[in-house]
């Protein structure tokens, strides 16, 4: 897509005239992917799912998504009055629980059985838990004026588009699950946790904000520790994770896998369940991946590849190792990769886990961090752009920013920006030598440089 650029101090009524033609030529666009993936547009009102929803490659579609949402919040947020953006961010705590009650109450499954749609008082009898009809029709009424679910007619629902991606089926639920019972604690801790004396002035993970929310019915740790103790929440995390992989897979089509020899073997630091690394091992059936992560993780991991892929475990393919990152992990890989490990950790504890894969390594050994990368730089020439263009939308996410404020308030950790990435590693004699973009994250090489 062709760059377009006007300075920011440019006159609201040029602003406008670029984001409407950046929403026309990101519309365009994404219609012309569908186009050439052979998909049709997908009808918003459709209670059956489009083929492309299970397409993980579609990476310039997902761009032109990214910029046609920027320009089209920007534009509105131009020429709407301040206080109706104001009042717009009042209104989002009810979504998530929401959300959940359609989840739980398996709503979305129930109006499968009836695609012209079903009456409130019909959902609730089929429910499986205990929900009064007309309770239930202020929350389907709800997300239905956000998208979720089609009014047939009054008080009679049917699935569309959006209210299949909350089938009980979807492992990606269980985000929405830790996001409302969990990440929630943090986020509504922020103000007063900020402000404590103790645990303000505290970068450590144990007294990050969630651990504040928590901390009169916890013995103690950081929020890995207290998720070991909460064993429903711990199979949601894991199942989350997974599902994030299902919907993130630009990582594993990347080149640099290819490139890697017959036999390779990769080290998954702080794998979780191996929710990327399983499908790696799919896509790659001569590698040897070891998945290292805490016991009880690891216990979970194994569960799941002898479900999910029991034949990597039985050609010993796949290897289950139980550690602690901040204290050794195993030698001798010919590749070190970890996702989103580094983000969850403030810089001295980020240093020992890469100091410790770093020791790990042979010299010859690569090293691969997938993280979000912030579009923060130190260079004073090169400062975040505040000019309209598809790139400010792109690298501006506000998913990237939302994940730093998670970082922050579960872990004191952070999201950071290409620079701080090259200072962690250079504590450590490594060194960016390749940085790959996969639309949301980055995946970063790293090279020895002291021996
Ligand atoms: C955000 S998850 C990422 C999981 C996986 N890399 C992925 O992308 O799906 C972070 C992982 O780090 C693991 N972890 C946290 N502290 C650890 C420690 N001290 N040693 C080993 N693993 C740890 C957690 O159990 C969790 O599985």
């Amino acid at each position: 897509m062709a760059m377009q650029s006007i300075p920011s101090f440019g006159s609201p009524r040029v602003q406008v005239k670029t984001l409407l033609s950046m929403i026309l030529a990101s519309t365009k666009t994404a219609m012309q992917e569908y186009e050439n993936a052979g998909f049709s547009i997908p009808a918003p009102d459709s209670p059956e799912a489009h083929p492309s929803d299970f397409a993980s490659n579609l990476v310039d579609l997902q761009k032109s998504i990214i910029i046609l949402e920027g320009a089209c919040c920007k534009l509105v947020q131009t020429l709407a009055p301040p206080v109706h953006m104001l009042r717009n961010h009042l209104m989002t705590p009810a979504e998530q629980p929401c959300l959940w009650v359609a989840v739980e109450s398996k709503i979305p499954d129930i109006l499968t059985q009836s695609p012209n749609g079903m009456h409130v008082n019909e959902i609730a009898k089929i429910a499986p838990k205990f929900l009064e009809p007309q309770k239930l029709s202020h929350i389907i009424h709800f997300l239905a004026s956000r998208g979720y679910f089609r009014e047939v007619s009054y008080n009679v629902f049917a699935n569309n588009h959006l209210s299949l991606t909350l089938l009980s089926s979807n492992p990606l639920l269980s985000l929405l699950y830790i996001s409302m019972k969990i990440f929630s604690k943090g986020f509504g801790s922020l103000p007063d946790a900020l402000t404590d004396l103790d645990y303000g002035n505290s970068k450590d993970p144990d007294k990050a904000p969630f651990i504040f929310a928590v901390h009169d019915n916890f013995t103690g740790g950081d929020f890995f520790d207290w998720l070991q103790q909460h064993p429903i929440d711990k199979e949601h995390f894991a199942a989350g994770m997974v599902g994030l992989n299902n919907v993130s897979t630009p990582g594993l089509h990347c080149g640099v896998w290819n490139e890697l020899p017959e036999g390779a073997s990769i080290c998954d630091v702080g794998s979780g369940v191996g929710g990327f690394s399983i499908c790696l091992a799919r896509a790659h059936p001569s590698f040897k991946v070891t998945l290292v992560d805490r016991r009880e993780v690891i216990d979970q991991a194994e569960r799941f590849w002898r479900s999910e892929y029991p034949q990597a475990v039985q050609d010993q393919r796949a290897a289950f190792v139980s550690g602690d990152f901040l204290k050794d992990i195993p030698g001798g890989h010919d590749v070190y990769f970890a996702r989103h490990i580094i983000h969850d950790w403030p810089d001295s504890k980020a240093i020992v886990i890469l100091g410790n894969i770093r020791r790990a390594m042979r010299l010859d050994s690569r090293l691969f961090i997938e993280e979000h990368i912030l579009p923060h730089s130190n260079n004073a020439k090169d400062t975040r752009t505040t000019d309209l263009t598809e790139e400010t939308f792109l690298t501006g996410s506000r998913r990237l920013y939302h994940l730093d404020m998670l970082m922050l308030s579960m872990m004191n950790a952070k999201e950071r920006a290409i620079h701080e990435f090259d200072d962690l590693g250079s504590k450590v004699g490594l060194k960016i030598i390749k940085r790959w973009d996969l639309l949301e994250t980055s995946l970063l090489e790293y090279a020895i440089v002291s021996v």
